[in-house]
């Protein structure tokens, strides 16, 4: 159970909740009331310090208040186990039918081995235990057939499970997993032309200081839209953790990567963002790229590490940049 206060001691946190969403001017909608009844009742130490954070500053907005709630109190925690007990319900269902239907044979062909049984006795068992088989049967198909859609659902469940683990949640792009499984998958013709590029946002520290987590939050995964919507195919960008993302080119030679690379970087450079609250814009955000190739036969660790060398050089050159260095 996750509540555990006493009906008054509830009544008295639901009317402070009620007055700190008043406060800060925020509507009493389901999801700010559970922030503010989780953050009053100190049940949600994670979520009171990023709300604390959030009112150093000023009153949360109504979208603060979702990214507090999808982060901190949603749950979206996979069925599998619960579609797990139903298989094996059905499973444990079926072997006692089949033991049902056993036992009406054994005991049938007891009598016989005995002939104790006179002609009509023997006919009514065999009629007896030819319909309990029947009846098992019957109840056999349907568990077959309940069997079956658990063991769908479970198959669904897997593969969603599957999508979660090799996908960033915040930019929706593949993570790093995501890309060693993009990796593993290319054919052998893809390496003769192969680029790798590392983007990394510039002074993303500073903007986090100044507008904050969740505002920055927002530019990662306006981030990972756009390099959904701006690369070319078949290139494809991954997010790598914190502001950094590796983009894999495919079919690019050096000089084209670069192309790619500098068209991305100045799409970013001319991003315009609004802060939803104050509706104050932000300051332009600015990216920086290395970009290196990618040879047959070469570690990707060390195209890699090529690409982070090429990006040390944009940053150390004064960053909006993209520096490459030769397979
Ligand atoms: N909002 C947000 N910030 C993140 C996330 N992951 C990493 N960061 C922040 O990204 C910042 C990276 O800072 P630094 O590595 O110092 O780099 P920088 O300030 O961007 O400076 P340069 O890379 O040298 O231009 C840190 O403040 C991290 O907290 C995230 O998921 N969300």
């Amino acid at each position: 159970m996750r509540y555990h206060d006493s009906y008054l001691d509830a009544q008295t946190i639901a009317k402070a909740a009620l007055a700190f969403l008043d406060k800060h001017g925020l509507a009493h909608n389901p999801i700010h009331y559970a922030i503010a009844y989780q953050h009053i009742s100190e049940t949600n130490a994670q979520l009171s310090k990023a709300l604390s954070g959030i009112l150093d500053e000023h009153s949360p907005d109504p979208y603060e208040m979702e990214i507090l709630f999808d982060k901190y109190i949603s749950e979206n925690k996979p069925k599998s186990e619960k579609s797990i007990e139903n298989l094996n319900k059905c499973i444990e269902h079926l072997e006692t039918v089949n033991g049902e239907s056993g036992t009406a044979v054994d005991q049938l062909e007891h009598s016989i081995d005995q002939g104790t049984d006179t002609d009509s006795t023997l006919i009514s068992n065999i009629i007896s235990a030819a319909k309990t088989v029947r009846n098992a049967q019957e109840k056999v198909n349907k568990q077959l057939a309940e069997t079956r859609q658990q063991s769908d659902i479970l198959m669904k469940e897997l593969e969603t499970a599957r999508a979660l683990a090799i996908t960033d949640s915040l930019t929706k792009l593949k993570n790093r997993s995501g890309m060693d499984e993009y990796l593993a998958a290319l054919p052998d013709k893809s390496f003769k032309q192969f680029c790798v590029a590392i983007a990394d946002i510039d002074h993303f520290k500073q903007f986090n200081d100044e507008f904050g987590h969740l505002v920055g939050d927002l530019i990662l995964k306006r981030l990972g839209k756009l390099f959904v919507e701006e690369l070319p195919v078949p290139c494809q960008a991954f997010r790598f953790g914190g502001e950094e993302f590796v983009i894999l080119m495919p079919e690019c030679n050096l000089e084209q990567a670069i192309e790619v690379a500098e068209r991305f970087r100045i799409v970013v450079a001319h991003l315009r963002f609004k802060n939803a609250r104050t509706k104050k814009r932000l300051p332009p955000l600015t990216i920086s790229l290395g970009v290196t190739g990618w040879v047959k036969g070469d570690d990707i660790e060390h195209a890699l590490m090529r690409a982070d060398q090429a990006l040390y050089q944009a940053k150390d050159s004064g960053r909006n940049k993209v520096c490459s260095i030769k397979a």
